[in-house]
């Protein structure tokens, strides 16, 4: 069967509670093979847009396509080939880690070489005789993706993995969802609300503001709008007696202090002028450099306005 290019796409998606609109026209485009991070603050609507995908809640408007196919119209047969960690996975505490895997394996009728093959790829190997209640909160996670993982799903959808690990946890996990993506050729769509987690193994970016994309393209791409984005940030004596002598078609000079004064960067020509500019003028010259957002600053500019709780 060939693979279509997007494995998940939604049009127009969209959702309420009741009278309360979660979702708004979500055009989600997830590309086979990529690891996309779905980003947004808190009660943006990730974990809803999730849901929808998984058909855990009630029909939207809208349409949801697996696979390239129409998720209403063959639900079985497409969600048997996703796999999900969408909360805390509801695990058996006195029973191993291994246990586990084998309950679901079993009740699921997958071969038996599964419960080892996953146990490995999550590094649970050497700790599948332990019960699960000495697990620590990240090999629990871990242990939850292996269940996800036993039907071996080319597409896994996964709801803020990293939420409350350790800062080993997180890197472990960050770790693991490469592995999967670049040795076992999986697509994976995680949500997050820290772009700094999500930047580090993303291929793909959404960013979800009040059930509205805000963004949706490739890391690059984000980082290219970035660029735009950059500021000149000239250090100098009197700012406010500078920022009277800067032409016009430079663009709004703004202050940041006494001494520091800021605009919109247009090109290096520019900036050299600038300084020759000041210079000319007399005024003394600290510092003049390219300021660009970082993309946390871009994410939190994205998502500025007050989420929808
Ligand atoms: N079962 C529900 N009934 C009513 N409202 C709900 C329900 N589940 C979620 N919501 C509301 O829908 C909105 C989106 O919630 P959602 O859980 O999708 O956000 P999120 O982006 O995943 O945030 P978080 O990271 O906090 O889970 C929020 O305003 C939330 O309060």
């Amino acid at each position: 069967m060939k693979t279509p290019s997007l494995l998940v796409e939604t049009h127009d998606l969209t959702f309420g509670f009741g009278p309360r609109r979660v979702l708004q026209q979500l055009g989600l485009q997830v590309p086979a093979g990529s690891i996309y991070g779905f980003l947004g603050p808190n009660g943006a609507g990730k974990s809803t847009t999730l849901r929808l995908l998984l058909g855990l809640l009630p029909a939207p408007a809208g349409s949801v396509r697996l696979f390239g196919h129409d998720l209403s119209r063959h639900r079985l047969g497409l969600l048997a080939r996703v796999g999900a960690l969408i909360e805390m996975p509801s695990l058996y505490e006195h029973l191993s880690g291994r246990d586990n895997l084998e309950a679901t394996r079993r009740l699921r009728g997958l071969p038996a070489a599964r419960t080892a093959a996953v146990l490995a790829t999550v590094g649970l190997a050497a700790d599948a005789h332990r019960p699960v209640r000495e697990y620590s909160l990240g090999m629990r996670q871990r242990l939850g993706l292996a269940l996800a993982l036993l039907p071996d799903p080319e597409l896994l959808i996964l709801d803020e993995p990293t939420n409350g690990l350790d800062p080993q946890g997180m890197a472990d996990m960050r770790e693991l969802l490469l592995a999967l993506q670049q040795e076992h050729g999986k697509t994976i769509l995680l949500s997050s609300h820290l772009i700094g987690e999500i930047e580090r193994v993303a291929t793909h970016v959404g960013v979800v503001q009040q059930g509205r994309l805000a963004f949706q393209g490739g890391v690059a791409e984000l980082q290219r709008q970035q660029r735009g984005r950059a500021r000149i940030v000239i250090d100098t004596e009197d700012a406010a007696r500078c920022q009277l002598l800067l032409p016009a078609e430079f663009g709004a000079a703004a202050l940041l202090g006494p001494g520091r004064l800021g605009l919109p960067y247009q090109s290096d020509e520019q900036l050299a002028y600038l300084a020759q500019q000041l210079v000319l003028a007399g005024q003394p010259l600290y510092g003049l450099h390219c300021q660009q957002p970082s993309l946390e600053q871009s994410f939190l500019q994205l998502t500025e306005t007050a989420p929808a709780r």
